[in-house]
């Protein structure tokens, strides 16, 4: 393969499985050249070129309001625009497949592509597929989905393959000592308690979080670690201030998180499907809190679904406070056996192996 070009963003948990993918790839064809097509606003701009050495191109477009309005006339208006902003960096870039993760950065994209007649990959990472998913099934040679329960909502996929979530296969390959490490924890082998929201931090942990921190301080044979968020740092912190904690370390986001994942025994979070990959390619136990302002409420089908096999403990936002998040934190952390039986049901679900089946198939539809 000697041109991939990729396209997915908004959030983390878009961006970062693309950038799996490509790490895959190239390590299988390591002089492959990489586009991304993304938006100047989203994190996307900020998350791709740190991976270095991808060409990146810009589009305008914004997501379809799920009511009708005259909002949504001209956000199909910019849709047309974007898809030939697209076909002209197709053209440009002469990709031989193009991949899309998710969110609406990847519609125009992804139809674009299937215009022009190049070959299509879209990889669904919820168990409940979202709208860009959605409208561009019938259009991609493969849909690919992540958790098992995706396939009824995508009957148009011309073909649907399970590869599972490529962060998973980052994930496994990643290194609890440089984990460790970038903690300042060297040397210390105490089990690490990992606490963070989706990929842009949740107030609503921070807040159950600093409820708790008295009883985390007692709780010395633990490190916690904590990470708060880039925009709720300074809020956190400075509530922080007048109790500092050797068994503590804020973060307002943590850039090598498979490393950091790799030492980690439990962690708190959302249920976002790229954490949900790491975790269970990882085996770690979890206690999730779903966001409930997702489409859908997806969120919660994906917490649900790990909380079914075993794999970790589901508190829903309205039942969350530092009381409930301690208690199950301690019922797990207390309990070794239960956190042995939650680490093995964990791992029954995880896909290491994505990120090659996903490029076996990106050889398949390119050739
Ligand atoms: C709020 C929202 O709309 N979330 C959605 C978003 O995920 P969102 O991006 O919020 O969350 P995910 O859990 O899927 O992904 C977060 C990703 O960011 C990484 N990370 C996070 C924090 C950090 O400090 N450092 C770091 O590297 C994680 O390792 C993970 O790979 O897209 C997912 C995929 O459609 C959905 O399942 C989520 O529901």
């Amino acid at each position: 393969m000697k041109k991939i070009l990729l396209s997915g963003g908004g959030t983390g948990g878009h961006i970062y499985p693309a950038l799996s993918i490509v790490q895959a790839v190239r390590r299988r064809f390591p002089d492959v050249e990489v586009a991304y097509i993304g938006t100047k606003n989203g994190l996307e701009a900020t998350i791709v070129p740190k991976a270095g050495d991808i060409r990146f191109f810009d589009v305008e477009i914004q997501g379809f309001k799920r009511k009708l309005s005259l909002d949504n006339v001209q956000t199909v208006a910019k849709f047309l625009k974007a898809v030939r902003d697209c076909k002209e960096a197709i053209r440009s870039f002469e990709p031989e497949v193009v991949v899309g993760t998710g969110g609406y950065v990847s519609g125009p994209t992804l139809y674009a592509a299937a215009k022009m007649n190049v070959p299509t990959f879209i990889l669904e990472p919820d168990v409940l597929p979202g709208l860009t998913t959605r409208f561009l099934t019938r259009y991609v040679d493969t849909v690919a989905v992540s958790l098992s329960g995706s396939e009824q909502y995508l009957t148009k996929a011309k073909r649907l393959i399970h590869t599972g979530n490529p962060r998973g296969t980052e994930a496994v390959q990643a290194d609890a000592v440089k984990g460790r490490a970038s903690l300042g924890l060297e040397g210390s082998d105490k089990p690490i308690v990992l606490i963070a929201g989706g990929s842009r931090g949740a107030k609503p942990i921070n807040e159950a979080v600093l409820a708790m921190l008295p009883r985390m301080r007692e709780f010395k044979e633990l490190h916690f670690v904590f990470v708060t968020g880039e925009v709720h740092y300074d809020e956190v912190t400075a509530k922080l201030n007048n109790e500092p904690m050797d068994n503590l370390t804020v973060q307002p986001f943590i850039y090598n998180m498979p490393d950091v994942l790799a030492a980690t025994s439990l962690m708190v979070g959302r249920s976002g499907a790229s954490f949900l990959a790491e975790l269970t390619a990882l085996g770690i136990p979890s206690i999730l809190v779903p966001s409930p302002y997702v489409t859908n409420n997806h969120q919660e089908m994906n917490a649900r679904w790990l909380e079914e096999q075993g794999a970790g403990r589901m508190i829903l936002e309205r039942e969350l406070t530092g009381n409930t998040l301690w208690t199950a934190i301690e019922a797990i952390m207390k309990d070794p056996e239960s956190h042995h039986h939650m680490s093995e049901a964990s791992k029954r679900l995880g896909r290491p192996d994505a990120a090659e089946v996903i490029v076996d198939e990106l050889v398949r539809v390119s050739s």
